[in-house]
């Protein structure tokens, strides 16, 4: 078992990693069952995988499932809607925890759920996706995609607790591992090459489901996040924008694509690190031999690494077009995460949408 810490003062709280630790969720929830019983908010597909064994194991608990419907469309207003009805409709207290059991998906609209249902209640995630285990079940952020934009209505709100079991992870579909896979890549890419070169050698590894690469991945990973979110938690110092590589690119194609399951998010995330790298050398930052490795990388790993090959067909101004809601955007100007090479990541304030537009029409990729 490893056990991470997010250091945030009064808001700090710790990560448990462990194969086979939904079997122990008695031990490990103890401080959240005290009352008698727990809310789980699930999608389907998870609720037929996983929801028995959590409740087999809390056996003396009283477990109120709140089960949604899976898939990148549930992060709405109107399941955001539907879940604050049910938490009240169950009676929800600040003092319990209400548990979210699932992928990226359920955490971000579970953790926005609770930073508003009675002003804020605490929420324990339970990630059961490469993705979830390896980036969005820590650092708080939440959020629920608009018309405007993805992620563009939510809060910072940190969990209180998070538990990793790796071994969910062998019920879940090879294309979102592979999705998954793309947010481990993204933390040898931001600052850490020797990850990366660990990546090259074990990236097939990690995706047939080898229990030694995975929990490699995972800890990895989440060291790395814990210690941008520890330092930035609220992403005001450029730190913790370092997290968001390829992802100014890659929500732009999720935009066009509908946020439906034609493009998942880390498949999107994928053709946006290859296309910022691909951006960093025609701007004479980075080797092209750089941005060379990292979309041939992504492509061995059977990920799409630009937008032809996430099949997003629309021009580069209507892509940059979606890109103007970029969250970081500021004073009218959207700041890019570019590269000096693999590993060297940075905020760079000085790219045009017009810039990027007539890139991305010329990028074959
Ligand atoms: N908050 C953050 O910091 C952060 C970070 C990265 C991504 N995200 C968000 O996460 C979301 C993507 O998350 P995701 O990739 O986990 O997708 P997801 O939550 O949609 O899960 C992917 C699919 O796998 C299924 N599933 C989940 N666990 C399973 C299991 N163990 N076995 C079988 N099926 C399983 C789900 O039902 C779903 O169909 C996006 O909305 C993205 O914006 C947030
Ligand atoms: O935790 C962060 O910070 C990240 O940027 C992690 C990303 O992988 C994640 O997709 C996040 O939700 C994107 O943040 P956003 O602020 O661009 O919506
Ligand atoms: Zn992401």
């Amino acid at each position: 078992m490893s056990i991470v810490t997010v250091g945030l003062a009064a808001r700090s709280y710790d990560i448990v990693i462990e194969n086979n630790a939904l079997a122990d969720a008695a031990r490990h929830l103890a401080p959240w069952t005290g009352k008698g019983r727990l809310v789980v908010v699930t999608d389907t597909n998870v609720a037929a995988s996983h929801l028995t064994a959590l409740t087999a194991a809390l056996a003396g608990t009283r477990i109120d499932p709140i089960i949604l419907p899976a898939g990148e469309s549930t992060k709405s207003w109107a399941h955001l809607e539907q879940l604050c009805d049910a938490l009240l409709a169950l009676e929800i207290e600040r003092s319990e925890a209400i548990v979210a059991l699932g992928g990226g998906v359920i955490g971000d609209l579970t953790g926005f759920a609770a930073s508003i249902v009675k002003r804020g209640c605490s929420v324990v995630q339970i990630p059961t996706t490469l993705l979830s285990q390896v980036d969005s079940s820590v650092g708080g952020k939440t959020a629920i995609n608009t018309r405007a934009g993805k992620n563009l209505i939510g809060a910072f709100y940190q969990p209180s607790f998070v538990l990793i079991d790796p071994a969910t992870l062998d019920t879940l579909p090879v294309r979102e591992v592979r999705a998954g896979y793309a947010e481990v890549v993204k933390y040898g890419l931001i600052d850490n090459p020797e990850f990366f070169a660990w990546c090259e050698g074990n990236g097939p590894a990690l995706l047939s489901g080898d229990p030694a690469a995975r929990t490699h991945a995972i800890e990895t990973s989440v060291r790395a996040k814990a210690a941008i979110v520890g330092e930035d938690e609220r992403e005001t110092s450029g730190r913790r924008a370092l997290l968001n590589l390829g992802h100014t690119f890659g929500h732009a194609l999720e935009a066009e694509t509908g946020y439906s399951d034609r493009l998942l998010h880390g498949e999107a995330v994928a053709a946006g690190m290859a296309i910022a790298f691909r951006f960093s050398a025609a701007r004479g930052l980075c080797s092209t031999e750089d941005a060379s490795l990292v979309t041939a990388h992504l492509h061995r790993m059977g990920l799409p690494a630009s937008a032809r090959s996430a099949d997003v067909t629309a021009s580069g101004s209507v892509l940059a077009a979606h890109m103007s809601h970029d969250k970081k955007r500021e004073g009218g100007t959207v700041p890019f995460l570019l590269a000096r090479g693999i590993g060297q990541t940075f905020l760079d304030k000085s790219v045009s949408l017009d810039e990027v537009a007539a890139f991305l029409d010329s990028d074959v990729g």
